[in-house]
């Protein structure tokens, strides 16, 4: 029997000014790759093989068994249903998956990447194969229990042995211990380690090398190697991060991943054109960060709005029927600015990946000098977009009320398996500082005269023209673009002048960029905010945009820059650039985008085209019958399998009856 749809969603869908199917097909790329992203979700969703118990009805060693068990069908169905394009896959997997991860994740994501990127030719005919067939199961080894932002300062050592050529592989104290690699725990067998290479006792940095931790006869460890389960964390519960440390665990030379440096037999080190090329997986895996991070934040938004038209709640007008809450400006003010940031990383985070592509195949042909640019226009992407995906989901939770506490909701998962995408993959801040270090060098260069490329070209003789007394159209793309550049471009002259003063003043550079650091990291957001900005309005200029579609989207845009620029407001007024006036203007337009994006709602988060068994959230059901879900998924929990549970004759029932006794 085919539900009946909520009649308060079927109304919204009937209101809505265009139809979603059209900018679905903006957002996957045409309607072919629609058509295919549905046959191959629904080929996933429909098959029983994957269906299982609710994983958060489950303990975590249940909850790791099944992933793993549904990771290792995945993987087999993938190769006999013959779906090999990254595109196929990605739309395949996110159907099997939903919003968590299977055990082996990072060897798809990261050890076979690793391969590809820092393995010779040679290496990869030994390796590849195996890694592609899952012979071997790898993880990436870097991080340490002491440090995980200091690449350079990581202390499991490897070190040269020209007599039987040999790298000798050791954790030489407690904070070198390998923690954190996901698939460690339990699954792996390899491991890409990331080591300080010695060689006749010089050390010459972090090097990576190709190490098997575990028998592929009975999965224990090898001699040498501790490993395992690092316990329970925030969220990621199906994965098994793990610890490692080595004891004089020896491999062979060729084990050094050398396509970039090489240690040759007698201990000759060849150097890399570039040591940060040993960094080339980390910078991939950013990349794809900012479109992890639109989608997630995406589904968070279909989940809040969809479920804020269902709900009803107080009396708007005394006596009158309760509203949607989402009729509650406040709910808007809520989700739209979220809904807009959903499609502004969603469509950075494309043009994100096709500047990864390009450079890469560069880096490839031998040509380095796009690294810096990718290295720091990818970190502050990474940085902003899971840090605001972090904020936008927590909202869409609290927009759900109490219901988006619960499990139901699919909001707490979704939250904490994204979460760690602020920290992981580089911290934060960390990756702001790291952009801003690219932003320093730029803009100094532009003061000598020099012209600038790529995504700092703005800051090539740049102009900081207060435009006061200027009239100002607050929707005008072109205007709000405007704004972001000399935001951008101020602050970060304003870092380099406050750089410079802290040096003058008698700080040498590290002391005086630590006390600068604040506006540094100011300076990098400010940048990679005018980055997505320009880009999400840039994207609107495709002719081939329908103009029902380009007017709704427009306006998301509109929204996006305006809500950057009200809740930064000081930083467009400190210099004068815009006046109080404007920013009381950028409300009025703030609040009538709203007003004329609310019929429009449910069919922008329709268009993101996740089906319910991808979103897997009661609340934001596509047909809308919360209640009735939300009861009967109740009735499965665990611990409702019987109506007196055991505990009672355990404990409750003596304690009753001590008290009882007692009177
Ligand atoms: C696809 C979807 C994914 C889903 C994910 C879900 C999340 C779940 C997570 C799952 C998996 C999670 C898996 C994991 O978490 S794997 C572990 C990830 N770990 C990290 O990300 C560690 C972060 N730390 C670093 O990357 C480095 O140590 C940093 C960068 C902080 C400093 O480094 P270092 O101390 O060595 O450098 P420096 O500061 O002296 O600067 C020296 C120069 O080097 C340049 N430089 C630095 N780095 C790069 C680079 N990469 N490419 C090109 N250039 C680079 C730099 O600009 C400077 O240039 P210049 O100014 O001198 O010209
Ligand atoms: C879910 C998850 C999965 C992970 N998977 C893997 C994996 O597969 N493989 C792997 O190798 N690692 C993995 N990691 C580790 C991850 O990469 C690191 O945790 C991350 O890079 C942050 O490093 P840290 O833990 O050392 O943080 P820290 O650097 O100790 O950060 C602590 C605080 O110090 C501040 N800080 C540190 N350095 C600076 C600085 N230079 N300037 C200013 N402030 C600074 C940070 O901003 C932060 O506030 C994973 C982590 C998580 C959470």
């Amino acid at each position: 029997m085919v539900a009946k749809m909520n009649p308060d969603l079927k109304k919204e869908r009937e209101n809505a000014s265009f139809d979603p199917e059209k900018i679905t097909n903006f957002l996957y790329g045409g309607q072919e790759s629609v058509k295919r992203k549905r046959e191959l979700e629904s080929l996933a969703l429909n098959d029983p093989d994957y269906q299982h118990e609710d994983l958060n009805f489950m303990s975590r060693e249940q909850q790791y068994e099944t992933q793993l068990k549904k990771g290792i069908l995945m993987v087999t169905k993938m190769k006999e249903l013959k779906i090999t394009s990254a595109q196929d896959q990605l739309f395949y997997t996110s159907a099997v998956l939903v919003s968590d991860v299977h055990p082996m994740s990072v060897h798809t994501r990261m050890f076979l990447p690793t391969l590809y990127g820092q393995a010779t030719e040679q290496q990869k005919d030994k390796w590849l194969k195996l890694a592609e067939n899952y012979t071997i199961i790898g993880t990436y080894a870097q991080t340490e229990i002491g440090h995980g932002t200091f690449v350079r300062g990581l202390e499991t050592t490897a070190t040269y042995d020209p007599k039987t050529q040999e790298f000798i592989l050791n954790t030489p104290t407690l904070s070198a211990s390998k923690w954190w690699p996901g698939g460690m725990g339990k699954t792996s067998n390899y491991v890409v380690l990331m080591a300080q290479l010695y060689i006749y006792g010089k050390s010459y940095g972090i090097h990576p090398f190709m190490l098997q931790i575990r028998s592929l006869e009975d999965h224990k460890p090898l001699p040498g190697v501790t490993v395992g389960d690092i316990g329970p964390k925030f969220g990621y519960d199906v994965m098994d991060n793990g610890f490692l440390s080595l004891n004089n665990v020896r491999i062979p030379r060729e084990n050094m991943l050398m396509k970039y440096s090489r240690v040759e037999p007698d201990g000759t080190y060849v150097r890399p054109p570039s040591t940060k090329l040993a960094y080339g997986t980390m910078v991939q895996v950013r990349a794809g960060i900012v479109m992890f991070s639109g989608m997630n934040l995406a589904k968070a938004v279909t989940i809040a709005t969809r479920y804020s038209c269902v709900r009803r709640q107080s009396e708007m007008k005394p006596g009158h029927p309760e509203p949607q809450v989402l009729d509650y400006v406040t709910q808007q003010y809520k989700l739209f600015p979220y809904l807009a940031a959903a499609y502004a990383f969603w469509l950075t985070g494309q043009t994100m990946m096709s500047v990864y592509t390009t450079s890469s195949s560069q880096i490839s042909k031998g040509d380095i000098s796009v690294l810096p640019e990718l290295h720091a226009l990818s970190a502050g992407l990474k940085a902003l977009s899971s840090s605001m995906a972090n904020v936008g989901m927590e909202e869409c939770r609290l927009a759900c009320g109490g219901h988006g506490y619960s499990h139901a909701s699919g909001l707490p998962r979704l939250y904490t398996n994204a979460t760690p995408a602020s920290t992981a993959e580089g911290e934060h801040v960390v990756l702001m500082l790291q952009t801003a270090r690219y932003l320093m060098k730029s803009y100094n260069q532009s003061l000598q005269g020099e012209k600038l490329a790529g995504s700092v070209a703005y800051l090539s003789g740049v102009q900081l023209v207060p435009a006061a007394g200027r009239t100002r159209n607050m929707l005008d793309l072109g205007a709000l673009c405007d704004a972001f550049r000399h935001r951008a471009a101020r602050i970060v002259g304003e870092a380099a002048a406050q750089l410079r003063s802290e040096m003058q003043g008698g700080k040498d550079q590290a002391d005086a960029w630590n006390a600068s650091s604040v506006d540094l990291t100011k300076a990098a957001m400010a940048h990679s905010q005018y980055f997505v900005v320009k880009t999400f309005a840039e994207r609107l200029t495709d002719s081939r945009l329908d103009s029902s579609i380009s007017a709704v989207l427009t306006r998301l845009c509109q929204l996006h820059a305006l809500h950057g620029l009200v809740t930064n407001s000081g930083d467009f007024l400190e210099d004068g650039y815009l006046t109080g006036s404007d920013i009381r203007q950028a409300r009025r337009h703030i609040n009538a985008l709203m007003a004329k994006l609310r019929p429009d709602a449910v069919a922008l988060v329709d268009a993101f085209d996740f089906p319910d068994g991808i979103l897997n959230s009661i609340l934001g059901r596509y047909d809308g019958n919360v209640y009735q879900h939300l009861l009967e998924w109740a009735k499965a929990s665990p611990l409702n399998k019987t109506d007196v549970h055991q505990s009672y004759h355990k404990y409750l029932k003596p304690f009753l009856e001590a008290n009882r006794a007692k009177l």
